[in-house]
């Protein structure tokens, strides 16, 4: 059993490393265009391997996750809107303790870079699917997808553990 004191407590606040790069909208009479990611405008260390998008329903979270040597770099752009979520668990970290939430999506398009170690979750907040981009700076499961997914994964832990209110 777990007692009551052992669950952590955080502060809202900044969180070492991670970056948040509002994203410029060009709208027409076609519909819009918007750059994700470049890299005259990123460090080496964190140019995208490869890249996904992944559909969430309206309600549903997706984490939390964290990585051990892995950058995320998401692209929340809409449909919809996210919360996401992120908690500095790092030993030795000057932020840690801290967790930071911020909506992000069609009401404020973002990039978000994700260092290794930060427990990160986002939940779709708004009433319909929404899209989310990862650019990460490291191959799901190696080259050829034949190592060990980087990826720790904190869905089962007790919420009390890494809250999402
Ligand atoms: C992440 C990933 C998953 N998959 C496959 C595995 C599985 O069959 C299906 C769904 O994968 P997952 O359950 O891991 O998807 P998901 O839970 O969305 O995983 C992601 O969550 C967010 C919060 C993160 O932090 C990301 O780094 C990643 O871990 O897609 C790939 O083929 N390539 C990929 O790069």
């Amino acid at each position: 059993m777990i007692l009551a004191e052992a669950y952590p407590t955080y502060t809202d606040g900044e969180i070492e490393g991670v970056q948040i790069r509002n994203l410029k909208s060009h709208h027409d009479n076609r519909g819009w265009l918007i750059e994700i990611f470049r890299h005259d405008e990123l460090d080496q260390d964190l140019w995208p391997v490869m890249t996904y998008v992944s559909s969430t329903l309206p309600g549903v979270a997706r984490g939390p996750h964290e990585h051990v040597d892995q950058t995320d770099g998401f692209a929340f752009i809409g449909p919809s809107d996210f919360r996401l979520y992120l908690w500095d668990t790092r030993e030795g970290s000057p932020t840690k303790g801290n967790r930071k939430v911020v909506t992000l999506g069609v009401s404020r398009p973002a990039a978000v870079w994700i260092p290794p170690g930060v427990v990160h979750a986002y939940r779709n907040v708004g009433t319909e699917p929404g899209l989310v981009f990862n650019a990460p700076n490291r191959l799901y499961a190696g080259w050829g997808k034949k190592e060990k997914v980087d990826e720790i994964r904190h869905e089962e832990a007790d919420p009390r553990m890494f809250p999402m209110d």
